[in-house]
């Protein structure tokens, strides 16, 4: 007994090391999920190096940031020194590039938040795999593709795991942890003990498809798009029967714009060449003609409702 207490003892104490390791974050992406990522962890105390190829998103990413960061402020402090104080550390904390090698060059931890492509993805990765320090943990917001098939990209696969947070970031409690057979324990506990750090309340799941919560919401969703598809209730009537009869914050509408439908559209294109069969995941005449015609949600000024001021 005293022996197993021992070794519960060491791998805590293990696992607590390991996160502490995590000091310097770089975030690949600054869209609406990497600039959320980044913030958290900026507020949280980490080293954190937000990047995007597009040096526009990195703008527009340091103003939502700036502002979110101002609510978190507000909330947590009110209105006085200690909320000006609270800013300050946490953007003094976050810097920005657009040389994704180069910024994983003192990473311990990278999470990447760019767009849903496989093929994206794995370009990236093979890139940075040969720039990171051996012991950097890569992982992979992605919401829908499997992990392995990202960390086949690298060299690292028990260095590599699924972060799977929730938009908006500084909000959502929720953190996914995946890991993939080859995933070691020790960076396991890392991740856990990283998204602890981070504030938020771990799940550890499988790298199975849509994991837990998009493996129930992205069919509802798309059941919410067929209905209003079949003209049998309209997007409106949906969200306020889904909000008031199910007790939803936002209905499917809200909430695949609050997504973006962009992202919606590649989860839904991915799962349809995964599994062709699956009627739920045939491509939706709606969501193709509203993102051919750049209709992209909340972050575009519309999609399925109008958000333009
Ligand atoms: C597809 C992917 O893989 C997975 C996903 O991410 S699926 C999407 C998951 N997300 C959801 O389901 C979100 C559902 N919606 C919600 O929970 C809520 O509508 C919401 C939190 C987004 C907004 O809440 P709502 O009450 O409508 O608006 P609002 O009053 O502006 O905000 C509520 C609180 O959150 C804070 N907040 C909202 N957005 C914020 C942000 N971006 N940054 C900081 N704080 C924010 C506000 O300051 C406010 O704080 P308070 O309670 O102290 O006043
Ligand atoms: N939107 C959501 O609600 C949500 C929630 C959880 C997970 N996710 C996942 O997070 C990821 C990002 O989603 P998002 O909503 O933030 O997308 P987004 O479109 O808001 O942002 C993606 C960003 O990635 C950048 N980018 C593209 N290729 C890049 C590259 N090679 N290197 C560096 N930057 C690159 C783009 O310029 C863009 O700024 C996706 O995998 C998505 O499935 C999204």
């Amino acid at each position: 007994m005293a022996f197993f207490n021992h070794l519960a003892r060491r791998s805590f104490a293990q696992s607590a090391a390991m996160a502490n390791a995590i000091k310097n974050v770089t975030v690949i992406g600054s869209g609406l999920m990497g600039s959320g990522i980044a913030q958290v962890a900026a507020q949280t105390g980490h080293n954190v190096t937000m990047v995007d190829i597009d040096p526009v998103a990195v703008e527009k990413a340091q103003k939502r940031i700036g502002a979110s960061i101002a609510r978190v402020a507000k909330k947590k402090f009110g209105e006085g020194d200690d909320a000006a104080k609270f800013m300050n550390e946490s953007m003094s904390h976050l810097k920005t590039s657009t040389d994704a090698v180069a910024s994983v060059e003192s990473a311990d931890l990278v999470v990447e938040a760019i767009v849903e492509n496989l093929k994206v993805k794995k370009e990236l990765f093979s890139k940075l795999d040969g720039a990171a320090p051996a012991h950097t943990i890569f992982a992979s917001n992605t919401s829908s593709i499997p992990i392995a098939k990202i960390a086949e990209a690298t060299s690292r696969l028990d260095r590599f795991g699924g972060l799977h947070f929730f938009n908006p970031v500084p909000v959502m409690k929720l953190l996914e942890v995946v890991r993939i057979p080859e995933t070691s324990d020790g960076t396991y506990e890392a991740m856990k003990g990283w998204g602890k750090a981070m504030g938020k309340v771990t799940v550890e799941c499988k790298d199975t498809p849509g994991f837990i919560v998009n493996r129930l919401l992205v069919p509802y969703m798309f059941e919410a798009v067929r209905l209003v598809e079949r003209g049998e209730a309209s997007p409106r009537d949906v969200d306020t029967a889904m909000k008031l009869g199910a007790g939803h914050p936002m209905g499917p509408f809200e909430l695949m714009d609050y997504v973006g439908l962009d992202t919606g559209k590649f989860i839904i294109d991915g799962w349809h060449a995964d599994y062709p069969d699956e009627e739920i995941f045939k491509p939706s005449p709606m969501l193709e003609k509203l993102v051919a015609d750049g209709k992209l949600g909340v972050k575009s000024g519309e999609g399925f409702y109008s958000y333009k001021k």
